[in-house]
């Protein structure tokens, strides 16, 4: 990436994320500025990582040519009217994370022959352990598209989306997906409690489970299914609680939230064009 100045518009949770990322991996905090309305926000910005805050969108544009919007889905449409005139005139590539918004709503809302890459990140990009899901339009020059990925590696992983129409499944997968994970943690927490144990080491049980069993799955190279064999010994406890989760419809219940997930995406773009 040739270090271009990236503007952020919304400076909230995901756009953190991303930012302590591009920051921990040795962006410049000069060439990064954010938008954000709350000025005890643009505080926090500036005093954690270095940035640049602004009260409005116009001023965090100028002289940036990586426009991120993490704004809601719900405001995007009313923030892209903000900067319309600047987006045809300066031609600036932009990278949308938010859940639902298609990038031809963006190119429209853009006025038209924007580049625009829609994304959709999580938000263990605060430690560089996330995962993006991207998806480039026609407008994207190869150089634009390399940009954006570089970009988003700050935060983890990458993978490119040839199909839009899969981005709603990736938002449902790991855009949303770590609250599934923290989801079961406090499930895991509560039933340790339910069966005797402190709350501190319920938790510490809990979550330390959770990161060796993703290590395993993320450095092992094994699938899921061998890995989770291997703790179930015939007859043993695992077998008798793995059975109670197939039994209650684990697998379909999982689907079913997944698919409330995606079809919400579809309903954002809907409701918010
Ligand atoms: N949180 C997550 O895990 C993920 C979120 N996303 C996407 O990221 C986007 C942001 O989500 P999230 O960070 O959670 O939400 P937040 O509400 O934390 O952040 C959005 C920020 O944008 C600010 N904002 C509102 N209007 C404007 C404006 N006109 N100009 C500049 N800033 C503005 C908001 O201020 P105010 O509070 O005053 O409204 C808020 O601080 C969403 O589109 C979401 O779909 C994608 C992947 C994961
Ligand atoms: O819940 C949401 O809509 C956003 C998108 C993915 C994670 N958070």
């Amino acid at each position: 990436m040739t270090n271009p100045t990236i503007a952020f518009i919304g400076g909230g949770n995901m756009a953190r994320s991303l930012i302590a990322g591009l920051i921990g991996q040795g962006t410049e905090p000069s060439r990064v500025r954010v938008a954000e309305p709350v000025e005890a926000q643009r505080e926090s910005l500036r005093q954690d990582y270095g940035v640049q805050a602004f009260a409005t969108a116009a001023e965090a544009t100028e002289g940036a040519s990586v426009w991120m919007f993490a704004v809601k889905p719900q405001v995007m449409r009313s923030v892209c009217a903000e900067l319309t005139e600047r987006a045809r005139t300066e031609r600036p590539l932009a990278v949308s994370v938010a859940a639902g918004i298609t990038s031809s709503q963006l190119d429209r809302w853009l006025g038209g022959d924007a580049a625009v890459v829609r994304t959709m990140p999580n938000t263990p990009a605060l430690l560089g352990a996330g995962i993006t899901g991207l998806y480039a339009n026609a407008r994207v020059s190869p150089a634009q598209r390399d940009t954006a990925q570089a970009v988003l590696a700050t935060a983890g992983d990458t993978v490119w989306i040839e199909d839009e129409a899969q981005m709603d499944a990736v938002t449902a997968v790991s855009g949303s997906g770590p609250a599934y994970i923290f989801l079961l943690a406090e499930a895991m927490q509560a039933a340790g409690e339910a069966q005797g144990l402190p709350a501190a080491t319920a938790r510490q049980l809990a979550a330390q489970t959770l990161l060796g069993a993703s290590r395993m799955l993320t450095e092992s190279g094994e699938p899921a299914d061998v890995l989770r064999k291997r703790v179930t010994s015939p007859g043993g406890t695992t077998q008798a609680a793995i059975e109670t989760f197939e039994a209650g419809g684990l697998r379909e219940l999982v689907a079913k939230a997944v698919a409330a997930a995606a079809r919400r995406g579809g309903e954002l773009s809907a409701a918010n064009d």
